[in-house]
C-alpha cells in the first residue's frame, strides 16, 4: 500500500491551462456571456482540479466513515452513544439518508467501521479499525500519535481503493456520535477560534447540553495544549477516528486529482486538517453545503469556500455533499453537451 509519506508530495496543484480552455468555451456556448453564474465557475474549477478542460464527474463515490467518541460519556450529545453502531447497521441496510441520496446520485459507496465502540460484523460494512473509540479527551488524549498517522492512512487506502474503483468525484462522510465536540475541539486547536463562536447545539442538545459541550471543549484544550502547527498532535489529542480517515480520504483524492466536494461540519473540519498537512490540498476542496452548526461557516471561511447549497441541514453522513452533487454534473454537461453560437447558428452580441 502506498504510504502517506509516499503521495503527499505528488499533490499538486490546479491547473491554469485546463481552467483558461474550459473558460473560453464556456464563453462560446449559447447563453449571454456569464449568464449561468456560479455553474461557470463550477465547471471551471472541475476543469482546473482534474486538469480536463471538459470534465467528468461520474460516477461519484460516497465514503462513510464510522467510529466512537469517549467524549461521549460527557453529556456532550442528544443522543446515546449506540446510536453510531446502530446507525451503521442501518447504513448496511440501505436504510440511512446518505443511502438514498446515494442512490439517487447513482453512487458508488463504501462504509468504513474505523472504530465503532462494539465491534460488529455487517456485510457491507469494511473493518479497518484502529481501535474501539477513542478515549475520552476531557481526562486523556483521545489516541495516541501513531493511531493518528494509522487513521490518515486507512482514509487514504479507502479512497484510492474507492478511485480505482472508477470514481470521479469524492464524498466523505461520517457517522459518529459526539463527533461535532471532536470537530469544535480540533478547529479551536488549529485555528484559536473561541469555542463560545463555534461549539453548536449537534444532534440537538438543549441549552444545559450546550453550555458543558463548550466547557468540555475548552477543558480539553487546556489539558492536553494541542500544538496548532502539528495536525496529528491536534488530532491525537482532541480528535476521532473517522474524523482523521476523512482527512486521510481528502488527500488520497487529492494526490490523485480528484474534486472532493465537502460535506458539512465534521467532514470540513477534516478538510481543514488535510490542508494543514497538505496546504495545496485545499485546490481539490468544493464546498457542496453549509451546515446549521455555527462552526461550520467558521471553517468554510478559513478555508476560504463558499457553500453550494444551505438546506438547513445537520445530519453529517455525506447528505449534504450528495444533494449538491448535481450542480457539478450539470456544471460539466453544460460544458459537455450545449451547442455554442457557431453550431448552432445563433448570433452573437
Ligand atoms: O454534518 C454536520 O454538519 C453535522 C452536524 C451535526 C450533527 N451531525 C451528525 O450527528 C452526529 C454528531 O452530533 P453530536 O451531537 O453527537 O456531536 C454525527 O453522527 C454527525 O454525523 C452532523
Ligand atoms: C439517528 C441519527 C442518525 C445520524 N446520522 C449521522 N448522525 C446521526 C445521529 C443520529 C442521532
Amino acid at each position: 500500500m502506498t504510504k502517506l509519506q509516499d503521495f503527499l508530495p505528488a499533490i499538486g496543484s490546479r491547473n491554469p491551462e485546463a481552467a483558461a480552455q474550459a473558460r473560453l468555451h464556456i464563453d462560446q456556448l449559447t447563453k449571454p456571456l456569464g449568464s449561468l453564474g456560479r455553474l461557470e465557475e463550477v465547471a471551471v474549477e472541475l476543469a482546473a482540479i482534474t486538469g480536463e478542460s471538459f470534465p467528468v464527474v461520474t460516477p461519484p463515490g460516497v465514503i462513510v466513515f464510522a467510529a466512537d467518541h469517549g467524549v461521549a460519556v460527557e453529556g456532550v450529545s442528544a443522543y446515546p452513544q449506540e446510536v453510531t453502531v446502530q446507525m451503521v447497521a442501518n447504513m448496511a441496510n440501505g436504510g440511512a439518508g446518505i443511502n438514498v441520496f446515494a442512490r439517487q446520485i447513482d453512487a458508488l459507496e463504501r462504509i468504513v467501521d474505523v472504530g465503532v465502540a462494539n465491534e460488529m460484523a455487517a456485510p457491507g460494512v469494511i473493518g479497518r479499525r484502529i481501535k474501539a473509540g477513542t478515549a475520552n479527551m476531557l481526562r486523556e488524549p483521545a489516541m495516541s500519535r501513531e493511531e493518528a498517522a494509522r487513521t490518515l492512512q486507512v482514509g487514504s487506502e479507502a479512497a484510492l481503493e474507492i478511485i480505482e474503483a472508477g470514481a470521479k468525484v469524492l464524498i466523505v462522510g461520517e457517522v459518529g456520535i459526539a463527533n461535532t465536540t471532536a470537530s469544535s475541539a480540533i478547529l479551536a486547536a488549529l485555528t484559536g477560534a473561541d469555542p463560545d463562536e463555534i461549539v453548536g447545539r449537534g444532534t440537538g442538545l438543549d441549552d444545559a447540553g450546550w453550555a458543558r459541550k463548550k466547557q468540555v471543549v475548552r477543558e480539553a484544550i487546556a489539558l492536553h495544549r494541542p500544538d496548532a502547527a502539528e495536525p496529528i498532535d491536534v488530532l491525537a489529542k482532541v480528535g476521532g477516528l473517522e474524523i482523521g480517515a476523512m482527512a486521510g480520504a481528502i488527500l488520497g483524492a487529492a494526490s490523485k486529482r480528484i474534486p472532493v466536494l465537502l460535506d458539512g461540519f465534521i467532514a470540513t473540519v477534516a478538510a481543514l486538517l488535510a490542508v494543514r498537512l497538505c496546504p495545496s490540498s485545499a485546490d481539490f476542496l468544493i464546498a457542496g453545503h453549509r451546515s446549521q452548526e455555527p462552526g461550520h461557516a467558521y471553517v468554510l471561511n478559513v478555508l476560504g469556500k463558499e457553500p453550494l447549497l444551505d438546506l438547513q441541514l445537520r445530519l453529517g453522513e455525506g447528505t449534504g455533499a450528495a444533494l449538491a452533487y448535481p450542480v457539478l454534473e450539470a456544471a460539466c454537461r453544460m460544458v459537455h453537451e450545449m451547442a455554442t453560437f457557431a453550431s448552432a447558428g445563433v448570433s452573437g452580441k
